[in-house]
């Protein structure tokens, strides 16, 4: 079954854990996104843990060097998974792994700025990792012509473990677990709505509703 995450881009430790509170009991998965981290450092990984010790925790630190050290704060801090970049050396992938064997954690790699999202998803995965974000950032997502469903069919073609993120969001997220994503990601579908509870509420359900062959 899919599971469902929700990317929590907001800024301050305050509003991620009021978020995290209405949607909990429709998600797998709580992202800290990088701009909360960065505004207020793994303690809000650490508040986050502490109030959903149930949930996995996920700590976008998009990790682009010193691979070992940085996967092993935010383990240390109270994430599950954490991600790296996929751009960078292979070495810093590899040393992020060995820092989640080392605590019985995840690691996913993030493919922003990867030209060759499926051979990069395959090469990675024989390093350990959990699964591949098929991701498409922020920025990317405004640009014309941007469609999530190319990284849908990315998905499809890769036959390894992965997620879907950029702009996934009711109209998409059957398309994505149709395709046999192993986590559905959603952001601004979800923080971005006048009622963010019913949103992921309503995301869970149209995961349920299909069944992948
Ligand atoms: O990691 C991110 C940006 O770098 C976002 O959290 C991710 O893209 C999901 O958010 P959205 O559903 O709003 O695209």
């Amino acid at each position: 079954m899919t599971k469902l995450q929700v990317a929590i881009d907001l800024l301050t430790t305050e509003a991620a854990l009021e978020l995290a509170h209405k949607v909990a009991p429709y998600v797998d998965i709580i992202e800290l996104g990088t701009p909360l981290i960065k505004s207020e450092g793994l303690k809000v990984v650490t508040a986050m843990k502490a109030a959903f010790p149930d949930k996995l925790i996920f700590a976008d630190m998009k990790i682009a060097d010193t691979g070992f050290l940085e996967a092993e704060i935010a383990f240390l801090a109270g994430a599950d998974l954490v991600t790296v970049m996929g751009a960078v050396d292979n070495a810093t992938i590899k040393g992020a792994v060995e820092a989640a064997k080392k605590h019985g954690k995840k690691v996913v790699v993030d493919t922003i700025g990867v030209k060759n999202r499926v051979e990069r998803a395959q090469e990675v995965t024989a390093f350990g990792v959990a699964f591949v974000e098929l991701h498409a950032g922020l920025d990317e997502q405004t640009l014309a012509g941007y469609s999530v469903q190319t990284l849908i069919s990315e998905g499809k073609l890769a036959k390894v473990p992965f997620s879907v993120a950029g702009g996934v969001n009711i109209d998409t997220i059957k398309d994505v677990v149709a395709a046999g994503a192993d986590v559905a990601v959603a952001g601004g579908a979800i923080y971005g709505a006048e009622d963010p509870a019913a949103a992921a509420k309503a995301l869970k359900e149209a995961i349920n509703s299909v069944t992948v062959a």
